[in-house]
């Protein structure tokens, strides 16, 4: 149950499709980053595929079924989600938001036991949060926060983590370390991310959405290219690869008051931006 798959995926509001016939599969054991302007579409389709949105159009097969006639229990214990502004109006502690991902493995014949407790307290050790563990949730900052709901899917133990912007609130130790952890774990992860020198570093492949679209999915280093990131980011980047094979981006300081490029200038006027991906000047 750790393949997901989008067939056509569209969702339409305001008047518009805000996600436009978007398919793509989640191959068992990836990372697979979601990137793309603000507002490209990455959320919802983050909820479609998670089972949390319908889709006007399309459908979402998970291990070949299709997801909206999964019984809502056996999603639950095949994906988890950690969405932007998750919040709760209720009085827990740090250790129950964590157990609440313990959820769909718990009923009259499972009850509450130490395999239960065993991975709420592995959940809260993984993302260093065992010492605020008795304390009030609403007493946390927003990063502490954003590692219990991380903890939550966690100790979930499902075979697909899907993430929205899950470095969002974290200081840059936690967020090299959260990305490092799923990717560690070998779990099925689909993460949008607005880094995209993490999407780089942490990903397997990465789709790039781009007003409702699926751009471009491919490895990093097919996707990330100046070109891409011009016509889709707006800005110009300089991409420098590594002898293993990965890419670093730097973002070039556009002149104040100028305008972002809708596409890189023609080779023979851009001396400073360069492409060492393909071994261009
Ligand atoms: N109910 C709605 N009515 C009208 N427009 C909507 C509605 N819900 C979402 N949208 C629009 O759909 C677009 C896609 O939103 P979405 O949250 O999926 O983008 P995103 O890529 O996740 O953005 P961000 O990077 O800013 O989080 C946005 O332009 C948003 O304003």
């Amino acid at each position: 149950m750790s393949r997901l798959v989008a067939k056509g995926l569209t969702r339409r509001a305001g008047g518009r499709a805000i996600v436009d016939g978007v398919s793509l599969e989640l191959v068992e054991g990836e990372f697979l980053a979601l990137v793309g302007p603000n507002g490209s579409g990455k959320s919802t389709l983050i909820s479609m595929l998670a089972g949390l949105k319908r889709p006007h159009a399309g459908d979402v097969r998970l291990g070949g079924a299709r997801l909206d006639k999964t019984p809502r229990r056996d999603v639950a214990r095949a994906i988890a989600v950690v969405e932007q502004q998750a919040e709760t109006g209720e009085r827990l502690t740090a250790r129950e938001v964590v157990a609440l991902g313990r959820t769909p493995h718990l009923g009259a014949l499972s009850p509450w036991g130490e395999e239960d407790e065993a991975a709420v307290e592995a959940a809260l050790a993984a993302v260093d949060m065992l010492r605020f563990a008795d304390r009030d949730w609403h007493s946390l900052s927003g990063g502490e926060r954003q590692r219990l709901h991380i903890a939550r899917a966690l100790a979930q133990e499902p075979g697909i983590v899907i993430l929205d912007e899950p470095t969002n609130h974290l200081d840059i130790e936690h967020q090299l370390a959260i990305l490092a952890l799923v990717k560690a774990r070998r779990m099925t992860v689909l993460a949008a991310l607005h880094d995209l020198n993490h999407a780089a570093l942490f990903a397997d492949r990465i789709a790039v959405m781009d007003q409702g679209r699926l751009v471009a999915l491919g490895r990093p280093g097919e996707v990330l290219t100046p070109e891409r990131i011009a016509t889709t980011f707006k800005v110009a980047a300089m991409i420098e690869t590594a002898a293993d094979g990965g890419c670093h981006i730097r973002f070039m300081p556009l002149p104040h008051g100028s305008q972002p490029p809708s596409r890189l200038p023609e080779r023979h006027d851009k001396p400073r931006v360069i492409n060492l991906l393909h071994g261009r000047v």
